[in-house]
C-alpha cells in the first residue's frame, strides 16, 4: 500500500510545469485508430496511468505504440488495420475507453466494446453517445457486457445533444469524419480539449469547423493519415496549483498556463482576493490571508469545471464564511467531504449544494481518496492542516497527477510517498511513473 504523508501547514513558492491534458490525450489516442496510413507522432503526451492503459488498449486494437524516450515521442501506427473489440479489462478500468467506439465503427463499420461501468462519481451513462451514432446509421445490441455496434456505412446528419456531453461529442466527432456527407452537431461541448482533437483530426486530413463553439460541422472524408501534434497544456493540473497557492497563501509561477482555459476558476480566486498576474512565462497566483467566501456552481465549459470542484472547495472551506458549492454535471461528486470532515471541516450536504461553514481549521488525518480531483484535494488539504495527514488510495491520484508529490516538496510543501509493506515498514517512493514504454 503507499501512502502520502504531509506534514503542514506549509505556504508553497516556486515555479512549477505543467504536463499535456489527460482529457485531450484520451481522446487523441483513440483518434490514431483512424489513420489508414501514416503515423501519428504525439508530443507532451502525459505518462499517466489512464494514458498507459489507453496505450495498451491501441495497441489490444492491432496498432503499433512506440515511445521515443529520448525525444519524448509517441508514435502510433494503424495503417496495417485495426481489430474491432476493445477488451473488457481495459475498458473496465477506465471509463474514457469508450471513445474508441466512434473510431473502430468509422474504419471497420463495426465495434464491440465493453459497456462502460458507472463509476465513483456519478452514474455516467453513455446514451447520447449511442442516439448519435444511431443518428448516423449505425445499429446497437448489448450482449452480455459487451456493446455491439455495426453499420452498412456511416451518413452525415444533423444531431441535436441533449446535454453538452464531452465523450459523445468527441464519439460522434470521430465518427463524423469518415461519413459520407456533413454532420452537424448541435449543442456541442465546447471544453478545450474538444478544440484539440479536433485540431488533430485536421491535420489527419478531416474537414471540420467549430470545435469550441455549440455548433461542429464535419464533412467525412475518404481516409486519414497520420501527422504531429502536441498535446495541449492541462488546465486541471494548471487549476490544480493556482489552487494550491490560493490555500497556502503562497506564490505560485505556472509555467504557460493559458489564462483562457481557466477564466471561471481566475474570476472566481480573484473574488475572493487571490492575486492572479499573467505574463509570457506564464500566470503567477499570490494568496492571500483573507479569502472571501464566494459560492460557486459547475456546469459545462465555459462554466466553471466539474473536475476543479473537489480543489474549489478546500479554497471555500479555508474563506471567512459561509460558501456554498453545487454539482450540476455529477449526480456523487462530494465523496471528498467525509474525508474533509476528518480533518475538522464543518458542512452539510443538501442535494446537489454543499454548505461549508469557514474559515475551516484543518487538522491532519488519516484520509483516503475516493476519486481523481478528491486525491488532490486532500493532499492540499494535508499542506494547509496542522499536523501530519496520509492519503491512501493514491491509484486515484496517478490517473490524472503526474510527480504530484515532487512538484509540491520542490515548491517547498513537507511531503513524502511512501510505500508499506507488510510489517508497517515504510519505504520512500521516488517516482510513481517514469515511462509510457515500461509500464505499458
Ligand atoms: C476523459 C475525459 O475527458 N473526462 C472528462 C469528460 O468526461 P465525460 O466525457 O464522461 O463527461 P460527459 O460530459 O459525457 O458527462 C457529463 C454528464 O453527462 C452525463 N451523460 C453523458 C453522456 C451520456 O451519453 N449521457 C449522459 O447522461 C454524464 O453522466 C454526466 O453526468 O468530461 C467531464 C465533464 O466535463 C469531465 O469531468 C471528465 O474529466
Ligand atoms: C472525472 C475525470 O476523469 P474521467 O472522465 O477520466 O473519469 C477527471 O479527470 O476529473
Amino acid at each position: 500500500m503507499q501512502q502520502i504523508i504531509v506534514n503542514g501547514p506549509s505556504k508553497l513558492k516556486g515555479t512549477v510545469k505543467i504536463e499535456g491534458a489527460k482529457n485531450a490525450a484520451l481522446p487523441i489516442l483513440a483518434a490514431t485508430l483512424l489513420a489508414s496510413s501514416g503515423e501519428v507522432n504525439l508530443t507532451n503526451i502525459p505518462p499517466l496511468s489512464d494514458v498507459i492503459t489507453m496505450t495498451k488498449m491501441l495497441r489490444a486494437l492491432g496498432a503499433n505504440v512506440n515511445f521515443d524516450e529520448d525525444n519524448e515521442v509517441l508514435t502510433v501506427d494503424s495503417s496495417k488495420g485495426t481489430l474491432t473489440t476493445a477488451p473488457e479489462d481495459l475498458v473496465d478500468k477506465m471509463r474514457a475507453s469508450i471513445v474508441v467506439l466512434g473510431p473502430l465503427l468509422a474504419r471497420n463499420k463495426e465495434a464491440h466494446v465493453a459497456m462502460p461501468g458507472g463509476c465513483a462519481i456519478g452514474s455516467r451513462p453513455i446514451d447520447l453517445h449511442i442516439k448519435g451514432l444511431e443518428a448516423m446509421g449505425a445499429e446497437f445490441q448489448q450482449n452480455g457486457g459487451f456493446i455491439d455496434a455495426k453499420t452498412e456505412g456511416l451518413k452525415g446528419t444533423n444531431i441535436y445533444l441533449d446535454f453538452p456531453s464531452v465523450g459523445a461529442t468527441q464519439n460522434i466527432m470521430m465518427a463524423a469524419v469518415l461519413a459520407e456527407g456533413e454532420t452537424v452537431i448541435d449543442n456541442a461541448a465546447r471544453e478545450p480539449e474538444i478544440v484539440d482533437l479536433a485540431n488533430v483530426l485536421s491535420k489527419m486530413g478531416s474537414d471540420i469547423s467549430g470545435a469550441g463553439t455549440n455548433t461542429i460541422r464535419i464533412r467525412g472524408v475518404k481516409s486519414l493519415h497520420g501527422c504531429e501534434h502536441s498535446i495541449m497544456q492541462d488546465r486541471i493540473e494548471a487549476g490544480t496549483f493556482m489552487v494550491a497557492a490560493a490555500v497556502t497563501n503562497g506564490d505560485i509561477m505556472i509555467k504557460d498556463a493559458i489564462e483562457a482555459h481557466n477564466r471561471p476558476l481566475i474570476s472566481k480566486l480573484r473574488e475572493m482576493g487571490v492575486k492572479i498576474i499573467e505574463s509570457d512565462e506564464g500566470i503567477r497566483v499570490v494568496g492571500t490571508d483573507h479569502l472571501q467566501p464566494v459560492d460557486v456552481k459547475t456546469l459545462p465549459h465555459p462554466g466553471f469545471p466539474t473536475d476543479m470542484q473537489a480543489q474549489m472547495t478546500l479554497v471555500q472551506l479555508l474563506s471567512l464564511g459561509t460558501t456554498v458549492m453545487t454539482e450540476t454535471v455529477f449526480e456523487n461528486r462530494f465523496m471528498h467531504f467525509p474525508e474533509f470532515g476528518k480533518m475538522k471541516a464543518d458542512y452539510k450536504i443538501e442535494g446537489n449544494s454543499v454548505i461549508m461553514f469557514g474559515p475551516a481549521q484543518l487538522t491532519g488525518a488519516k484520509v483516503s481518496a475516493t476519486d481523481l480531483r478528491a486525491a488532490a484535494a486532500l493532499v492540499l488539504a494535508g499542506i494547509v492542516a496542522e499536523g501530519e495527514t496520509r492519503v491512501s488510495n493514491l491509484q486515484y491520484l496517478d490517473r490524472g497527477y503526474y510527480h504530484f508529490t515532487e512538484k509540491l516538496r520542490n515548491l517547498g510543501a513537507n511531503i513524502r510517498r511512501v510505500s508499506i509493506d507488510k510489517d508497517g515498514r515504510e519505504n520512500l517512493v521516488l517516482h510513481t511513473v517514469s515511462s509510457i514504454n515500461k509500464l505499458a
